[in-house]
């Protein structure tokens, strides 16, 4: 087992004024080095669990809740948003909204501005994240004139200038086409094997299905389904009681398996490849 990097115990949490929990009793040990796929259905609470892994919920929108997170030894209920974001970071699907500065440059600078970090510390760290977001013909461009998957790469460098250890991508590439989807797919995993924790909320099952080392299954509110992502997506029962489909794939190789005989399915192109030339 891996070093624990972010621990939901028992936790649930009510937005204000709501009677139903938007989170129910999760309890969950995400690891340093997971990348990890967070599906689920509309409303099923992937985006109020990406709040509450950076205690904006509850400390910036209210509400009660019930147990705690653990984020890199921090207690939630001990911590601010603050010493939070130093281990966690989050990238919303409208990347766009949070530009202020004029050029690509300023904007990765800006994101240290506001915590104090010093000249030469900006200048290098601009250097490092426009080198590894693969930024760098754009640097003296308007934020506002990249295309979509440029922009979420942009605010995948603005996070990554602050060093956070886990990065969260809350269905930042729903918006994109298929170039800036893989754009972002490559750039995480890229993170990834540099080190990096990833959370990745997403809708597209195929691409859950060739990066993440596990997926996690919400369903109103609930946890039900936490594991290696081979294991968690060929259970097509399961997976369509909470709605979610199975890769294209797995659905192929499912519907073959009594006649062929195939005791795993494949979740991945390459698996499937394998499997059906034998
Ligand atoms: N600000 C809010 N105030 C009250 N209830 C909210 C608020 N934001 C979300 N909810 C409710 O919390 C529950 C979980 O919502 P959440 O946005 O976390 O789900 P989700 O899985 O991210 O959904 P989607 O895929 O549609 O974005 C839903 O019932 C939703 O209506």
């Amino acid at each position: 087992m891996g070093k624990p990097i972010i621990e939901f115990m028992n936790f649930s949490y009510y937005y204000p004024n709501t009677e139903l929990p938007a989170l129910k009793n999760i309890t969950a040990t995400i690891e340093e080095e997971d990348f990890i796929g967070l599906i689920g259905r509309n409303k099923a609470g992937k985006s109020t669990a990406c709040l509450s892994m950076i205690g904006i919920t509850p400390h910036i929108m209210g509400g009660d809740w019930i147990g705690d997170i653990k984020v890199n030894d921090k207690i939630l209920n001990a911590s601010t948003v603050s010493d939070l974001t130093d281990t966690v970071g989050v990238v919303f699907q409208d990347a766009e909204s949070q530009f202020t500065q004029e050029t690509v440059e300023d904007e990765i600078a800006f994101s240290m501005c506001n915590l104090g970090y010093d000249r030469s510390t900006m200048i290098q760290r601009v250097e490092e994240v426009v080198k590894s977001c693969n930024l760098g013909e754009f640097l003296g461009r308007s934020p506002f004139q990249l295309s979509g998957g440029q922009q979420q790469r942009l605010a995948v460098a603005c996070l990554l200038a602050l060093r956070p250890q886990v990065i969260i991508l809350d269905e930042s590439t729903s918006q994109l086409d298929p170039i800036g989807r893989d754009e972002i797919f490559s750039l995480v995993s890229k993170l990834h094997e540099q080190g990096r924790t990833v959370i990745m909320v997403d809708h597209n099952i195929e691409k859950i299905a060739e990066y993440c080392n596990k997926v996690m299954v919400l369903f109103d509110g609930e946890l039900k389904m936490f594991g290696p992502t081979k294991e968690i997506l060929q259970q097509k029962e399961l997976l369509e009681m909470y709605d979610i489909r199975l890769p294209q794939v797995t659905s192929a190789a499912y519907g073959l398996k009594d006649e062929l005989g195939y005791k795993t399915l494949p979740v991945k192109l390459d698996e499937a490849i394998e499997l059906f030339s034998k």
